[in-house]
C-alpha cells in the first residue's frame, strides 16, 4: 500500500523509510508476537512469576531506557526533539512505573527486591548497545534506538487488546495491555517516525543501510526480552544462571 501523505501516519500508512524498516523487521515482528509470552500475556495466562521475572527486568530497563532519552537532549538544540525527550521521561516515570508499581505491589515484590535485582544477560545487551547509541553516536542513531520499543509496544497492545477483546475484563494482564494500547502511546512512534523520515531523507544509502539494521536488532533485542523471560533466563545458558550470586 502506498503511503498517503495527506492522511495522518498509522500502523498500515507508513512513509517510505519507517515502511523499509518495518519490512525488513517484518519476519523477526510477527514471530515476536506470536511467541508464548505474548499469546499467553494476551490470554490472561502467563504465569505471575514469568510476568514478575519480566516487570523486574523491565524497571531496569525503563531507568537505561530514561537515561538514553536524557542522552538525546546533549545532541541537539532544537526544542522539539529536547521537549519530547522530556515528555518520554516523564511518561517513563508517571505512566510505565506506575503500572509497574501496582503489579509488583500486587507480586509482593519490595523495594529491597528492587535494589537487589540485576539485569538479565539479554535485557543488559539490550541497554548497552542502547547506551552506547546514545553516548557515542548522532541524534538520528538514537531516534532509530528507541523507535522499535516504542512502536513494538504499540503494535502488540493496539493487536492483544482487538484479538483478546472478549476477555480482557477478567484478564490480569489488562492494565499493561491498556497502558500500551493507547492513541497516545503509538502518538510517540508517530513523532519518532516523522523526524527520522526528514533527517533519513538528506543520508546516503549506506548510512540509510546501517540505521535499518540498527532497527531490525531493535526489534530482536525486543523479541529476546520476552523470550527470556518466558523461560526466567538470567544468563546467556540457562545452567550459568546464578553462577554470579
Ligand atoms: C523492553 C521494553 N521495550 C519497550 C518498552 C516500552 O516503553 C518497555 N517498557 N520495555
Amino acid at each position: 500500500m502506498a503511503f498517503e501523505p495527506q492522511e495522518p501516519i498509522t500502523l498500515t500508512n507508513l512513509p517510505p523509510f519507517a515502511q523499509r524498516m518495518r519490512d525488513a523487521a517484518d519476519v523477526v515482528w510477527e514471530e515476536g508476537y506470536r511467541q508464548p509470552f505474548i499469546r499467553e500475556l494476551g490470554a490472561g495466562t502467563l504465569p505471575r512469576d514469568t510476568f514478575a521475572f519480566y516487570l523486574i527486568q523491565d524497571e531496569l530497563y525503563l531507568n537505561d531506557y530514561a537515561k538514553v532519552h536524557a542522552l538525546a537532549v546533549t545532541k541537539t538544540d532544537d526544542n522539539e526533539v529536547m521537549v519530547f525527550m522530556a515528555q518520554v521521561q516523564h511518561a517513563i516515570f508517571h505512566v510505565e512505573k506506575t503500572l509497574h508499581n501496582e503489579y509488583l505491589a500486587s507480586f509482593g515484590i519490595t523495594a529491597q527486591d528492587m535494589r537487589d535485582a540485576r539485569q538479565s544477560a539479554f535485557a543488559r545487551a539490550y541497554t548497552a548497545n542502547m547506551l552506547a547509541t546514545a553516548y557515542g553516536e548522532d541524534l538520528i542513531d538514537i531516534l532509530v534506538a528507541v523507535l522499535p520499543c516504542a512502536w513494538v509496544y504499540a503494535d502488540y497492545g493496539q493487536r492483544l487488546a482487538r484479538e483478546f477483546a472478549g476477555t480482557l475484563d477478567s484478564n490480569p494482564y489488562r492494565s499493561w495491555i491498556d497502558t500500551y494500547r493507547t492513541d497516545e502511546f503509538w502518538q510517540s512512534s508517530v513523532w519518532l517516525i516523522e523526524h527520522i523520515e526528514a533527517i533519513a531523507a538528506t543520508l546516503d544509502e549506506p548510512r540509510k543501510r546501517r540505521l535499518i539494521e540498527h532497527f531490525v536488532r531493535g526489534v530482536e533485542y525486543e523479541y529476546m526480552f520476552w523470550a527470556s523471560a518466558y523461560d526466567h533466563q538470567m544468563s546467556w545458558r540457562p545452567e550459568w544462571n546464578g553462577l554470579a550470586d
